[in-house]
């Protein structure tokens, strides 16, 4: 740690004592360890800059207030023109915490940390209400004290936040069944520049445009979310997750479409989760267990090599999970589907999370490693595959790429690809920028959205204005002008700062 550039923080004195004076010096900290522990989220070029000792995006001081500190704290940031990253689990792979526009006095990150606590569960309307700084774990252990869940699983569960997923708008990986964070959320509290948004009212509501949707997946550069409320579900009594293997691609996506169209919401599996056939092969690879190769070998008698592997998982009540699983393994077994069983979902289940562990040993044997997703319809998901592994080969020549397809809509689906290949020492920032750029222009221009689920960040601003057009940005510029007029509220990510 001693070896990476840290520049000298810039935050002046004056402004740090009134800081100091409204939070107390020990949640005012301009130290080394908790500012490079705040220099950047996990994206690879986040990760490559900081192994290659570059902390420059490292915030000058790192703030930790209690809830109702915050309009104070903000309103001292708009007097000493102090540029404000809100901070929660830091997962972003997007330079959501990374990348703030260094045109202000100075850079802190308001690490909401302390806003972890269950403040209220109501068993009526089956909400809860949660501080914004909770972490995945956190939220489910609170909630299953008394029975619920939230159900909401991203692969960064064991770090990321509550108030980072709503402001991200992230989806889990059970969001098929449970639905993305911004359909389970009801309301919230945003603490801006300009005064404080409490937004969203009873279950539905008709007054006027949704402005709690524009809260929601607004990334930090118009306010800090505080507290919000969100569905909660009883405790499911039963689990019950598959493997499956499908022909090939596109019967696996036919089988999908089905899945979402026919049965609907409901009654579609909870997760579902369809590999291509060279995610499907590395998968079998790293299992190398007795099991898989037996898997691998009846599959092959069959005729499959490799195949598809779909995860599908089912939750609920017993009679329920029976009949919805009943009705899903009519559409695969239709499609070509051949079940694999319970040890292959249960595999999946249990390692879950661990995928990123890998990305750190794989970074250490130089290659680049990092993951792009979007949504299509399923219409143009077959050409969008298609068309993402053509880029990625034609800009990083010898180059891995892994899909799968996962969080099913009644028009289509998301695409998630890996992408694997050997680093270039000499410039892997240059590298990356350029592949990610050529592969951002194509998905666009193959009908994708830019994100399904990772959120705009830095990375992806540039290409905003293709997605939601001159109009939808001016929209955008005129809320953050109203909300954060100096605009101090994480400027350059979601909107390219004013230059
Ligand atoms: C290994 C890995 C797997 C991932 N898997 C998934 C996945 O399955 N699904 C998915 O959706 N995403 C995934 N992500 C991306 C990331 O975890 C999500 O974007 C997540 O929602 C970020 O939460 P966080 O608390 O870490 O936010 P941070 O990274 O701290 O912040 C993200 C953005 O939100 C802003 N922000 C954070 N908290 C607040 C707040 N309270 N108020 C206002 N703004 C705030 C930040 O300023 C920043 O712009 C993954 C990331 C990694 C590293």
């Amino acid at each position: 740690m001693s070896e990476v550039r840290l520049p000298p923080s810039a935050l002046p004195a004056d402004t740090r004592r009134r800081f100091v004076e409204l939070l107390g010096a020990e949640h005012v900290r301009t130290d080394r360890a908790a500012r490079l522990a705040h220099a950047g989220g996990r994206s690879y070029l986040d990760l490559i800059r900081l192994r290659g000792g570059d902390a420059s995006g490292a915030p000058d001081a790192v703030l930790t207030p209690a809830a109702d500190e915050i309009p104070a704290v903000l309103a001292a940031c708009v007097d000493t023109d102090t540029a404000v990253v809100p901070y929660g689990g830091g997962t972003s792979v997007v330079g959501g915490v990374s990348g703030a526009d260094r045109g202000h006095a100075a850079v802190v990150a308001l690490d909401l940390s302390r806003l972890n606590r269950l403040v209220a569960l109501d068993e009526v309307a089956q909400t809860a209400t949660f501080g914004a700084g909770m972490r995945g774990p956190d939220v489910e252990r609170a909630l299953a004290h008394r029975g619920y869940t939230l159900g909401h699983f991203p692969q960064s569960y064991r770090y990321s936040t509550l108030g980072g997923w709503v402001a991200t708008r992230s989806a889990g990986q059970a969001s098929t069944g449970y639905g993305r964070i911004d359909e389970l959320v009801h309301a919230l509290r945003c603490v801006t520049p300009t005064g404080e948004l409490r937004l969203g009212r009873g279950p539905a509501s008709a007054a006027g445009p949704d402005l709690l949707a524009l809260v929601v997946g607004s990334e930090g550069a118009l306010g800090v979310i505080t507290e919000a409320t969100l569905t909660v579900r009883r405790i499911p009594p039963q689990q019950r997750y598959e493997g499956w293997s499908l022909p090939d691609l596109p019967a696996g996506l036919r089988a999908l479409r089905e899945m979402a169209q026919r049965l609907g919401p409901g009654l579609a599996p909870d997760v579902c989760r369809l590999s291509d056939p060279d995610e499907t092969r590395s998968t079998f690879l790293l299992s190398g267990s007795l099991p898989t190769r037996l898997v691998r070998g009846y599959l092959a008698a069959r005729g499959r090599n490799p195949g598809c592997l779909a995860i599908f998982g089912w939750e609920g009540e017993p009679g329920q999970v029976a009949f919805r699983h009943r009705a899903a393994t009519r559409v695969l077994r239709a499609h070509g589907g051949v079940s694999l069983g319970a040890a292959a979902g249960r595999s999946w289940l249990h390692g879950r999370f661990a995928a990123p562990n890998l990305r750190d040993t794989l970074l250490d044997h130089g290659l680049l490693v990092e993951t792009l997703e979007t949504a299509a319809g399923f219409g143009e998901l077959p050409q969008l595959y298609a068309r993402i592994r053509r880029s990625l080969r034609d800009s990083l020549g010898r180059v891995m790429v892994l899909s799968h397809v996962s969080h099913l809509y009644r028009g289509g689906a998301s695409l998630y690809v890996t992408v694997l290949a050997a680093r270039d020492p000499a410039d892997p920032v240059g590298q990356w920028t350029a592949a990610k750029r050529a592969v951002t222009e194509t998905i666009l221009a193959a009908g994708g959205t830019l994100t399904h689920h990772h959120a705009v960040g830095t990375d992806h601003r540039d290409f905003l204005g293709a997605e939601i057009g001159t109009a939808g940005l001016s929209v955008l510029r005129g809320v953050k002008a109203t909300l954060d007029p100096t605009g101090i509220m994480n400027p350059g990510t979601l909107l390219t700062p004013p230059s």
